[in-house]
């Protein structure tokens, strides 16, 4: 696949068109595994993301003391008494380093995480201060990153916290998915800049309802879970929207017709946006019995976007706007500093090595569109941005993707797909 020279991008003559079923949302995935393993009895997953992420967060839960077993492609969870000493793999998958800590609280012993050498560089501060407020003992070497270790002792009081989660939401749906399990539940405050990713929250919210854990998030920047069991179920995992971008873009960029299947019509990812944020983009766009269809028109326009609920969804916008006839500002993404890249800088650093016009802002980019050439597109082990590349690589001659095997991070089956469909 990928060589020293990178993997060059398809590059088709004309205009992309077909069908694509992408695998299960990470978001989903990750919750449901945590939900289930401190569920009530054991729960089957459908349609589970197979790729790095959701294997960390396998292995994270097996070591605690967690079974899990497949058949057929159904996954069973079924929880066991949680028990360190354990060590925790995070990679790089934020799901994983936010969300398994306050489990592992739960944990009788010693359970210690690390992760890949970037995963030391994203903030850990806010959820490890708020977890010693909530009385749990962590050890982080006074550092607020990884490496760190929690001292489980079998039970966490819980009850009140404040904490700044302007950074990422996952500081809040990591103690929103544990806090039902903590003897006073908790009652999270935000206090500080915006929260982004609300959509996120809201998946967290409704998959705890879902399970009969009681949540009241009815007041602005607040979040109450009640005390109570998680009650195990058996649910099916939507398709991962977010990863259903790049294809999506290639029906814009090309002016063909891309239709991805399974599109749930209620949903709380936050890649469901890419039906209006396309359309902003001036393309048609149409939900159905069949699935999301997306066709490219003669024209695309630059848009103007507040980002800040969908953040994961800019390096691929970023590579339609650089290809738009007109400027586009995205806005409300200063927090994508943190995560799997600076994602702003390298959005800025790769777009402009490639003739492109992009610049970073105090909380965005500014993408005015020129012709682009090829080269060497780098990905700092970013999945989204080997995505964005694909986007670009579509209508620019000679572009390689630097490192493309980093998409396993959620979806080990990119370069084929994306091959299938461009090649
Ligand atoms: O809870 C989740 O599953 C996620 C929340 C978001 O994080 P941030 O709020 O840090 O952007 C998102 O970008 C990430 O890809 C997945
Ligand atoms: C920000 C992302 O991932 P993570 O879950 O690692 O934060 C992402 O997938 O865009």
């Amino acid at each position: 696949m990928g060589t020293s020279e990178g993997w060059p991008a398809p590059r088709p003559a004309g205009a992309v068109s077909g069908r694509v079923t992408v695998p299960g949302s990470k978001s989903i995935s990750n919750r449901a595994l945590i939900l289930a393993a401190i569920a009530d009895g054991p729960s089957t997953l459908s349609g589970l993301l197979a790729a790095r992420d959701t294997a960390l967060m396998r292995a994270a839960l097996v070591s605690l003391g967690v079974g899990i077993t497949e058949r057929d492609g159904l996954v069973t969870v079924t929880p066991g008494s949680l028990k360190g000493p354990a060590a925790v793999d995070c990679g790089l998958a934020g799901t994983v380093m936010r969300f398994v800590p306050p489990v592992a609280a739960l944990a009788d012993g010693i359970i210690s995480f690390d992760g890949d050498p970037y995963a030391r560089e994203r903030p850990m501060n806010v959820i490890l201060g708020a977890l010693r407020t909530l009385g749990v003992q962590i050890d982080d070497q006074g550092t607020g990153r990884m490496p760190y270790a929690v001292s489980g002792s079998g039970a966490v009081r819980g009850g009140k916290v404040t904490l700044d989660a302007s950074g990422s939401s996952q500081f809040v749906s990591a103690l929103l998915l544990a806090g039902a399990r903590y003897d006073e539940g908790v009652d999270i405050r935000h206090d500080g800049k915006p929260v982004p990713s609300q959509p996120h929250l809201d998946m967290s919210a409704g998959m705890l309802r879902e399970r009969g854990v009681q949540v009241d998030d009815s007041e602005p920047n607040r979040w109450i879970v009640a005390p109570g069991p998680i009650q195990a179920k058996d649910s099916a995992i939507e398709p991962d929207l977010s990863n259903a971008a790049p294809f999506l873009a290639a029906a814009v960029v090309t002016g063909g017709a891309v239709t991805v299947t399974g599109w749930p019509t209620a949903t709380t990812q936050p890649g469901d946006h890419l039906r209006d944020i396309f359309a902003q983009f001036g393309a048609d766009v149409a939900l159905g019995d069949d699935g999301l269809t997306v066709r490219g028109t003669e024209r695309i326009s630059g848009v103007d976007l507040d980002l800040s609920e969908v953040g994961e969804l800019t390096p691929v916008i970023t590579a339609v706007a650089a290809l738009a006839e007109g400027p586009s500002y995205l806005r409300g993404i200063a927090h994508l500093r943190n995560h799997e890249t600076d994602r702003l800088a390298a959005l800025e650093q790769e777009f402009n090595a490639l003739g492109g016009d992009v610049t970073q802002t105090a909380d965005g980019l500014e993408i005015r569109p020129r012709p682009l050439h090829g080269g060497l597109f780098g990905t700092y082990h970013d999945h989204r941005m080997a995505h964005a590349a694909a986007v670009a690589g579509l209508v620019v001659d000679g572009l390689a993707i630097e490192n493309i095997e980093t998409t396993a991070k959620t979806m080990p089956e990119f370069p084929e797909l994306w091959s299938v469909l461009a090649g």
